[in-house]
């Protein structure tokens, strides 16, 4: 060995390029991980390996996990755990290793007797390029996907920033699954919880008229099929299910990132625009806050989303009390900050606030079809910046 080899540079592996991700079905389908922290710790590397690559394998159907660890060389002493880390993120004596042949025969006894689950937590159907893909509802306890949960766990914590496990025998927790129906390949799911909502003491007092806010908490749509529709639907879906639902009060989001509150926002703009919603707003005047609150009510949209789709909407039609109903908004959520702040200072900030949000609104707008065509000018601000107010 020369000195070149101590050095701990060429032993340091970073974790997100390490971990090779494949879904198996006729072919392989391999990605990355967007996140590893959660398995090998913040600083996302693994030490003690020259050329490492972790293989973590999953049929596409039944998602019987498979592990295999590859290097040149590891470290006698000191070196990390790459393949026990994993591991511990993985159902316990479920993962086959290293015997490829031994995987492949698992899964497909398994794809024998493997089942969507009943017909009775089907919730939505829809046809995407000639194939059928089909939204089930079941608690996290259900034993028809209990097993599938679990394999397929990891997958939030590998690509939802601060992601973790849910309580798997917790049976408020209920997962929407897509699969898709003819060749039943789970495409993606959505981990939701029932938080109780106290609407007033006449609803307390009646069990019957208990209330509940729904909350997605983890959303994911597996890479190799994201970018085709299939979020925007299983979102729909989840959304309709709770519109029909009494219990449900409002749908709430937790912690969303910048792509799902695209998606989100696509969707719920174009929700409104379907119900004739554009033609009900006041026509003069600023929007109040008791209308608001009067209309969201019936859409089951939270307060801060409502207020947002509002705006887009005064915006998308020319309404001339558009920048004042975001600048009051925006005076109201950032008073402590603004108010210490000499006039003019603070009328620049709230302008080169609004005229951001303004952009990223158009970016959104843009994306939906709300009776109109895109422009070119829409086109160019879909690059825009995104900034969240
Ligand atoms: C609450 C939370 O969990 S927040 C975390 C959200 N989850 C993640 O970030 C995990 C990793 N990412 C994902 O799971 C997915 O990318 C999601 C959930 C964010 C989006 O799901 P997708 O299925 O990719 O969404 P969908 O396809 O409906 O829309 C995404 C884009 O595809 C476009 N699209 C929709 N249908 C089609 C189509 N038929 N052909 C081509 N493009 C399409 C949409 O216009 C959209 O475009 P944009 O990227 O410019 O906004």
């Amino acid at each position: 060995m020369s000195i070149a080899d101590f050095q701990p540079a060429i032993w340091t592996n970073s974790s997100n390029s390490a971990l090779k991700i494949s879904l198996v079905s006729d072919n392989a389908i391999q990605f990355s991980p967007v996140f590893t922290y959660p398995v090998y710790g913040d600083s996302e590397q693994i030490f003690g390996y020259q050329d490492l690559v972790i293989h973590l394998a999953f049929d596409s159907i039944t998602f019987k996990p498979f592990v295999n660890v590859k290097y040149s060389a590891r470290l006698d002493e000191g070196s990390d755990d790459a393949e026990g880390k994993l591991l511990s993120c993985l159902p316990k004596d479920d993962v086959v290793l290293k015997d490829e042949a031994k995987w492949v025969d698992c899964f497909q006894k398994e794809r024998e007797t493997y089942k969507l689950p009943s017909q009775d937590c089907l919730i939505d159907e829809y046809v995407l390029d000639g194939e059928t893909f089909a939204v089930y509802q079941t608690k996290v306890t259900d034993p028809s996907t209990e097993k599938l949960h679990r394999r397929i766990q990891i997958f939030s914590l590998l690509f939802i920033e601060a992601a973790s496990y849910i309580d798997q025998d917790d049976p408020n927790w209920e997962i929407f699954w897509l699969f898709n129906k003819e060749n039943k390949q789970c495409i993606g799911y959505a981990t939701t919880y029932k938080l109780w909502h106290y609407t007033g003491s006449a609803d307390f007092d009646k069990p019957e008229n208990i209330k509940y806010r729904a909350r997605i908490s983890q959303f994911i749509i597996l890479p190799p099929y994201q970018g085709k529709g299939h979020g925007s639907h299983l979102y729909e879906a989840l959304f309709s299910h709770w519109i029909k639902d009494a219990s449900v009060t409002e749908v709430t989001v937790e912690d969303p990132n910048e792509n799902f509150d695209d998606l989100r926002d696509r969707k719920d703009l174009q929700r409104l625009y379907e119900s004739h919603f554009f033609n009900q707003m006041p026509k003069d005047g600023e929007v109040s806050q008791e209308w608001i609150e009067s209309n969201r009510a019936k859409y089951k949209i939270e307060k801060r989303q409502f207020n947002r789709l509002v705006e887009m909407i005064m915006m998308h039609t020319n309404s001339p009390q558009f920048r004042l109903q975001v600048k009051r908004r925006l005076y109201v959520k950032n008073y402590d900050s603004l108010i210490d702040m000499p006039e003019a200072e603070r009328k620049d900030a709230l302008q080169k606030s609004f005229v951001l949000l303004a952009e990223d609104y158009k970016r959104i707008v843009a994306k939906c079809r709300l009776g109109k065509r895109p422009t070119e000018s829409d086109d160019q601000n879909a690059g825009a910046k995104k900034v969240k107010c």
